[in-house]
Formats: C-alpha cells, structure tokens, sequence
C-alpha cells in the first residue's frame, strides 16, 4: 500500500464490511489509465456509461496498454486480502474503467445480484476523478452502515503536508464485500464525468480473468510473423462495440470522442487538405480503413491507420495543447 495511503478503522468483521482509503492512487496514474480509456473505452454496458475492459484491449492487439493496471491491480488485491483477512485467496474477476457520463446511475443493488454474478466476493472501486471539481451527482451510497456515502474530493485537508500529499496521492479507493451487507446506488450524475477502475475479486479460480487476458494476448501475438516488426497500432473490435444508443438512435463512439477533441475524421484520398469523407461510403466503415485527421477547415497530411489510432494522437494533441494553455 502507498505510504500516504490511510484506512478509516471501520472494523472487516462488521455486518457491513467496507472501507475508505483515502489517497490511495497518485494522480498520474489516474491520468494514464484515463488515456487508456480515452483511446480504447467502448460502449457501456448500461446507457450513459463508457467502459474499457482489460479484455478488450488485449483482444483488440492494445496488449501494452494492460501494463498500467498490473501494478494497480495487485496493490488493491492486496489491500483487499489484509483488510478481509483472506490472504492468497483471492482472483480477480474482472478489472475495467467505466465513465459515468451525464444521466448515468445505478438503482439499489448488490454486486453479486445474479445467477451469473454470485463469484464475486469483494468490489474494488478507485476514483480517478473528483466530484464537484470533475462531474456533479454520481455519489455512491449505502444503504446501511458507515461509510454510508462516498464523496470522492480532491484536496479536503488543511494541513500543508497532507495536501502535499493528497497531491501526489490523490485519489481515493472503496472497498466492500459483493454480498447484501453492502447494498448501494449511484445517484445520477448531473454534468461532466465521473471516471472509475473497478475491480471485482473471487475466491472461485474459474472465474479468474488472468488467463482469459494471456489467451487473447497470445492469441494476438500468435498472429504475427517472427520476423514482422511488431505495431503497436490498436486493432479495432466490432463495430457495435463503438455504438452508442441514445434516445431512438444513437453516435459512434469514434466520431463523438473525435469530434469532442476538436477533430474531425476524413478520407486519406485524395490530397491533403481538400479531402471529404465521399458522400458515397458508409462512415462507419470508413472509421475502420485508412484516414486523416482535420481540424476546422484544415485536414493533416498524416494518414493513420485506422479510427482508433487517430483517436489516440488526436487525445495525445489535445492534452499537449492543454498543457500548453496551463
Ligand atoms: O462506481 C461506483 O461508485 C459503484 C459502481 C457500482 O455500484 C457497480 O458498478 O456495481
Ligand atoms: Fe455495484
């Protein structure tokens, strides 16, 4: 556990075992892994909710994106197996990122609530951002015991050396069994974006997502000749992974992150600077080809290799811009 890191003494063996770790993630691992997720994330799996699962990127060829987690991943099963007493117990069930956008919640429920979810023992969940300065609503709340609400909060302490600290250590984790002693909702989140890395833990090697992540990274790798020079170039899923259901239709991820950035996507023929995307290709398929990036009326002579990796040069331009103003 990270020297600054600090457990509140709520008791393991309580009838609603939980815990807060404050300061528990520093903030530049929170900012690699949301570059993780602002390159790779996918469609949620409920409305309003943008997530990026480790399998996903290895089956996607993004294997070298998984090595920001191993270290985070371990820590908190550590954290996990001292606070519950279950040392070398535990397998992780699965690790994701998950943005709550506007509209995002979650009703009263607990985190082992069906057939196909009874596995899960223990929830992990770090806050990558903060509330109030990041997105407004999206509190986690229980519905009994202490702590009853989690209000992640950058920079709450008064003392100059614990601020220090929180800079540098910032972000906080909650831990709580996956049973019906911790029943809890997310209220909606009302603006911006809450960002989280869950991770469920099971006492059940089954259900162990290691080796479900070495059989797509090999699967990928296997793929490649010996002598080919390796691309670090993500391969993207299929389509309706980056689909988007709002309303009665909805966006492609790609288009909408792109666009967000301040770029747009255009064909790679032609020259640069006078291309369109053809009125008489599906757009959707074009995100998967060849293409160039614009910017107002202007389109670079860049051709990326797909959506996706335009996707993440556009993210990285755009933090180095930010970086720039600040
Ligand atoms: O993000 C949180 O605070 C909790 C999320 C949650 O309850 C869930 O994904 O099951
Ligand atoms: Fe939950």
């Amino acid at each position: 556990m990270a020297n600054s890191a600090s457990a509140s003494p709520t008791p393991a063996a309580g009838d609603h075992p939980r815990v807060l770790i404050r300061s528990f993630l520093s903030r530049e691992t929170c900012k690699e892994l949301e570059f993780v997720h602002r390159s790779c994330g996918a469609a949620g799996y409920r409305p309003s909710v943008l997530s990026t699962s480790l399998p996903h990127l290895a089956a996607t060829g993004c294997g070298h994106l998984l090595l920001p987690f191993v270290p985070v991943r371990e820590r908190l099963r550590d954290v996990v197996e001292s606070f519950f007493d279950c040392h070398f117990d535990l397998f992780i069930e699965f690790t994701g990122l998950i943005s709550w956008c506007k509209g995002a919640s979650i009703g009263w429920h607990s985190d082992d609530n069906k057939p196909y979810l009874r596995q899960r023992a223990f929830t992990a969940v770090c806050y990558l951002n903060n509330h109030g300065e990041d997105y407004k609503g999206g509190i986690l709340q229980f519905q009994d015991g202490d702590p009853s609400s989690i209000i992640p909060v950058a920079g709450v302490s008064k003392s100059t050396f614990t601020s220090l600290m929180r800079n540098i250590f910032s972000q906080d984790v909650v831990i709580y069994t996956a049973d019906s002693r911790n029943v809890h909702c997310v209220n909606e989140v009302t603006e911006g974006e809450r960002l989280t890395l869950t991770v469920w833990f099971t006492r059940d090697r089954a259900y162990d997502e290691d080796p479900k992540l070495l059989n797509f990274l090999s699967q990928t790798s296997l793929n490649c000749e010996p002598t080919e020079q390796k691309s670090y170039i993500p391969l993207p899923a299929s389509d309706n992974m980056y689909w988007f259901s709002y309303d009665q239709s909805g966006f492609d991820i790609r288009c909408a992150r792109v666009h967000v950035l301040g770029f747009s996507f255009h064909s790679s023929g032609g020259s640069h600077n006078t291309s369109a995307l053809p009125a008489e290709d599906d757009p959707i398929e074009l995100l998967g080809k060849q293409l160039r990036l614009g910017r107002g009326d202007y389109v670079f002579e860049k051709i990326f290799s797909n959506s996706l990796h335009a996707l993440q040069v556009s993210f990285i331009f755009s933090v180095a811009l930010i970086s720039a103003v600040d």
